[in-house]
């Protein structure tokens, strides 16, 4: 039977007809306008065939079921109202003392990304380990640090929330030094901590193996790498790919250098650390280098450069050729050669006093620095320095704490145009040449303990990347300087918190396949494609007018 056609017509009309056959259509279409509107009128309605109304009706059931779908889909599998736990950790380092708030669903507890910073405070004076001479102060220098915490954290909270503190290596070097001063000044700090009202778990000095392994499992657990569900699965089981990033590390007194290498060696199992996590294994390749953070090296060089040239120099002035033409520093020979990085130099100098000129000298400055780096003697198939075995360098590497500060400081961490070796070093060079009064004036608002010393900061990064790691032109690229990813900082305390709260499962937790705006995603796909085959087939049976003759 025929259906209603009169508006239709009228809309598809094509305009400009004007012949007798224009005439007849127009009279066929009045006829049969003035027929449905009488229909209309006396409520007698057109008759469908059966199989249009049970196709009506499949598309009208069809439509609901997209809707009740859609809506499911939203509401049954949206993550639940969020239940917040927190986790505290200290970071001692040798230069001054951090205190990072984390926080993460308790429910998704073992997924990997959930953790996240959202409060970082600075202790405010010297690291823990500059209290050697005052070590009961150790501990109160913390107590503001910890009242923010108080502050962040709902107080209902605070009984259940662990705080863990880990001492690096300036606590290492002050333990080799002074023992009891370090046990003292771990007491002290160990005391305040348990005064505050959160669950106290621990101060303690981690070896410069777990900083190297936990700085590595912080940036890839940030970065995602660990995840391992649905498409990313897929795609790492069919290509197998070496899917972490290494780790670079610069404090003050030590270095670090982490990274899951392409051969397996056993030359040093020292250097080799095993994981299972997230249900797969990870060989990884740690060293640590006390005496090669920042702040340390400096002073090994000044070390070096005085036992050099006692021999020569007339009066105790030193020149410097990594500090800036102009600058001046004096500095205390017994302070100097009191630490252990240094200790090992002549004791005698017929001053007590050093004078530090600044020379601004680039390429004097990293002949100074390679010094400090002893490429004689490798007993493995290679070497970093020092005799330490080092796998030849693989894959990114995520470079943070000092790594970024000094590069930050310097305009060199742009992602977006990754800048080539031989551009760093002509800006470290150029930085290095600018006369003190002028670095002083343009940049007066950093502190001036850090602003002196990039230059010198600069040309050792370059040093220890360049000559001690071997990285080259090539491989620079593959280095990205970071300072956070996401909300949190790039460091080794984010990994020791999920490794001593358990939350890295060596097997992949159960869960569903696809995140919740996969799922969501994919069943709106599935319900558009199911509508338009429906009104594909509604269009095959009913075959408009319009389709029959081609019109539209
Ligand atoms: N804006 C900043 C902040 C810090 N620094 C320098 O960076 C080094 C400290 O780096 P950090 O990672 O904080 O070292 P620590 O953790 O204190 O030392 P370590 O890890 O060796 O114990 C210090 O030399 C400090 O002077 C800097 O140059 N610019
Ligand atoms: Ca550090």
């Amino acid at each position: 039977m025929e259906m209603w056609h009169g508006p239709r017509e009228q809309i598809f009309r094509t305009p400009g007809l004007s012949s007798a056959s224009e005439k007849s259509h127009m009279r066929t279409w009045s006829r049969r306008w003035e027929q449905g509107w009488a229909k209309a009128v006396t409520g007698t309605k057109p008759k469908m065939s059966w199989t249009r109304k049970i196709l009506l009706i499949l598309g009208f059931l069809s439509a609901l079921a997209v809707i009740a779908l859609i809506a499911v889909a939203v509401t049954q599998n949206k993550p639940l109202l969020k239940n917040i736990k927190y986790g505290i950790v200290l970071d001692a380092g040798s230069s001054h003392t951090n205190l990072y708030v984390y926080e993460w669903p308790a429910e998704k507890e073992n997924d990997t990304g959930v953790v996240q910073q959202v409060e970082e405070c600075k202790v405010e004076g010297p690291g823990i380990s500059g209290y050697s001479h005052a070590t009961e102060k150790a501990g109160p220098s913390l107590a503001q640090c910890l009242r923010q915490a108080e502050e962040v954290i709902p107080s209902k909270q605070h009984q259940e929330t662990p705080v863990y503190l880990g001492a690096t290596a300036g606590m290492r070097l002050l333990s080799l030094q002074n023992k009891s001063a370090a046990d003292k000044v771990l007491s002290s700090v160990e005391k305040t901590l348990r005064s505050a009202p959160f669950n106290f778990q621990g101060a303690r000095i981690i070896s410069g193996q777990e900083e190297g392994a936990y700085g590595w499992i912080t940036i890839n657990y940030l970065l995602g790498n660990f995840k391992q569900s649905g498409w990313t699965k897929l795609l790492h089981s069919l290509k197998s790919i070496s899917e972490t990033s290494g780790a670079l590390d610069l404090g003050g007194a030590s270095t670090q250098i982490t990274f899951v290498p392409n051969e397996l060696s056993s030359e040093s199992p020292e250097n080799l650390l095993y994981f299972r996590l997230y249900g797969k294994d990870y060989l990884v390749y740690t060293h640590s280098f006390l005496c090669y953070g920042k702040d340390q090296a400096l002073q090994q060089k000044l070390a070096t450069d005085l036992e050099a040239s006692t021999s020569t120099m007339e009066n105790s002035s030193l020149l410097d050729p990594c500090f800036h033409q102009g600058y001046q520093r004096t500095i205390n020979i017994s302070d100097l050669l009191k630490s252990p990085c240094t200790s090992a130099k002549k004791k005698q100098f017929p001053f007590s006093q050093l004078y530090i000129q600044g020379e601004g000298d680039y390429q004097k400055c990293r002949r100074n620095i390679q010094k400090l780096f002893n490429k004689t003697n490798c007993p493995y198939s290679s070497c970093s320095f020092n005799g330490i075995y080092l796998p030849p360098l693989q894959g990114d590497f995520g470079a943070f704490s000092a790594f970024y500060f000094v590069m930050n400081f310097l305009n060199l961490t742009s992602e977006q145009s990754p800048i080539a070796l031989d551009k760093v070093t002509s800006t470290i060079e150029s930085f290095c040449a600018r006369p003190w009064h002028e670095v002083k004036t343009v940049y007066h608002q950093i502190k001036e303990k850090y602003l002196s010393e990039y230059c010198f900061s600069g040309a050792y990064i370059l040093s220890l990347l360049e000559n001690g790691y071997e990285f080259t032109e090539k491989n620079w690229q593959r280095i990205h300087f970071l300072g956070k990813i996401g909300s949190s900082d790039a460091g080794w305390t984010l990994g020791y918190m999920l490794n001593l709260t358990n939350m890295i499962p060596a097997e992949e937790p159960a869960g569903p396949p696809l995140s919740h705006g996969s799922y969501v995603g994919l069943m709106v796909l599935c319900s558009l494609v199911l509508v338009a085959v429906l009104l594909f087939v509604w269009l095959l049976f009913h075959k408009p007018k319009c389709l029959q003759k081609g019109i539209v």
